[in-house]
């Protein structure tokens, strides 16, 4: 008796050695995606802020019609912590709407026919159901330390489904949990928690501090996933998902504030105490990804969360612990 045929893989939806745009790149994300869309055989284009301001509709649209890539990652966005959220709301919103117009239109009209956007577990209810399907969307009210930003990003998700069903565009969304990794912003107002939480103990550490107090009360519980393993899903999902819906991107597990603290004082060595400053925002009291979809199509995170931070804490004293990317705070100051 002959054993049945293995059933084929399914087609890929991104041709081998395809050209891919990445904005953003010099982000914690975009930098992930590069070094893996590089090594897998695709050729990465990319421009530096400096060279064409995503605001720019115009600008960019000229540039997507010139490079004419098969395809487009938008990794490129105003992003920030609960602080830098709470102060900047106009950027926060006007900004990341500007981007989307330009980049998402931009393509359409340039006829390029693959883009991933990527918006945030933020866009779902303060309070929804945990944990968080991608049909909670749009069901409740949001957080209000990030409602400006979220709004941004449906308003993404709901262009990305213009396209796909006005003009048939294999156009997707990925909603990532909270981030972190090598490339991260640093500057403790504008970061998020655990690039933070690794600047405060390190600097505690080593100016011989005994207290450290952090935001809020500690109880909020957030998931956190390594950039390379985001990386991974992007690509995964640039290859095999082609649906209406945006897919959550995350670990399924997750830790309250307190105890991602004491695994960060493990990581950098602090051995002192550990206080709580509860007139800083708590923010979402719990925001868990429900991500079966994404484990359908064959994704398992490969980076264990203490892992991950040292290797974290390890690349950025490697880069003489600052914020790297723009120094003397400029980045710090475009994101604020
Ligand atoms: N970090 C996180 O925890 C999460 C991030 N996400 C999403 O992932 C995506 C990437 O985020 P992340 O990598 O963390 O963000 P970063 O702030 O690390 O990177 C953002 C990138 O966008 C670029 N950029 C911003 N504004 C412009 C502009 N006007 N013109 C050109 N380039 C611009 C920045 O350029 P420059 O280097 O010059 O500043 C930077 O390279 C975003 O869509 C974000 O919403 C989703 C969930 C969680
Ligand atoms: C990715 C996500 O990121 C943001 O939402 P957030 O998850 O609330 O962001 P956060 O990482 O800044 O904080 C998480 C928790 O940690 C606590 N906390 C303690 N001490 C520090 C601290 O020192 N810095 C920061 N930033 N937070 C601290 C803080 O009080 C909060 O309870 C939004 O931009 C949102 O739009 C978004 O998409």
């Amino acid at each position: 008796m002959t054993s049945p045929a293995p059933s084929p893989a399914p087609p890929l939806l991104l041709p081998p050695a395809a050209r891919i745009f990445v904005a953003g790149h010099r982000g914690l994300v975009g930098s992930a995606l590069t070094r893996l869309l590089t090594a897998e055989g695709y050729e990465v284009l990319t421009r530096t802020r400096d060279e064409l301001d995503l605001r720019d509709a115009g600008r960019t649209g000229a540039f997507l019609r010139e490079a004419r890539p098969d395809a487009v990652v938008l990794a490129a966005a105003r992003v920030g912590g609960i602080m830098a959220n709470s102060r900047h709301p106009v950027p926060f919103l006007e900004d990341n709407l500007r981007i989307q117009l330009s980049v998402i239109a931009g393509a359409h009209a340039a006829d390029i026919d693959r883009l991933l956007f990527l918006g945030s577990s933020c866009i779902y209810p303060k309070h929804a159901t945990q944990p968080i399907t991608e049909d909670a969307l749009l069901t409740g009210a949001l957080e209000p330390t990030n409602e400006p930003y979220a709004l941004a990003k449906i308003a993404g998700i709901t262009q990305v489904r213009g396209y796909r069903r006005q003009f048939g565009r294999a156009y997707i969304s990925a909603m990532p949990t909270n981030l972190y990794g090598p490339g991260d912003n640093f500057d403790p107002e504008t970061s998020h928690v655990l690039p933070a939480l690794i600047r405060r103990f390190h600097e505690a550490r080593t100016s011989g501090r005994r207290e450290v107090v952090l935001w809020g009360s500690g109880t909020p519980r957030r998931e956190f996933l390594h950039s390379d393993d985001l990386a991974r899903a992007c690509l995964l999902l640039l290859r095999r998902y082609d649906g209406d819906s945006p897919v959550n991107v995350g670990c399924g597990e997750d830790l309250s504030i307190a105890e991602l603290a004491s695994l960060v004082a493990d990581a950098t060595g602090f051995t002192g105490g550990i206080g709580w400053d509860t007139g800083k925002p708590d923010g979402t009291p719990r925001k868990l990804l429900e991500v079966s979809r994404l484990r359908a199509l064959g994704f398992t995170p490969a980076v264990p969360l203490a892992d991950g931070i040292r290797d974290t804490y390890r690349w950025w004293r490697a880069q003489g612990g600052q914020d790297q990317r723009a120094p003397g705070g400029e980045r710090a100051a475009r994101i604020a």
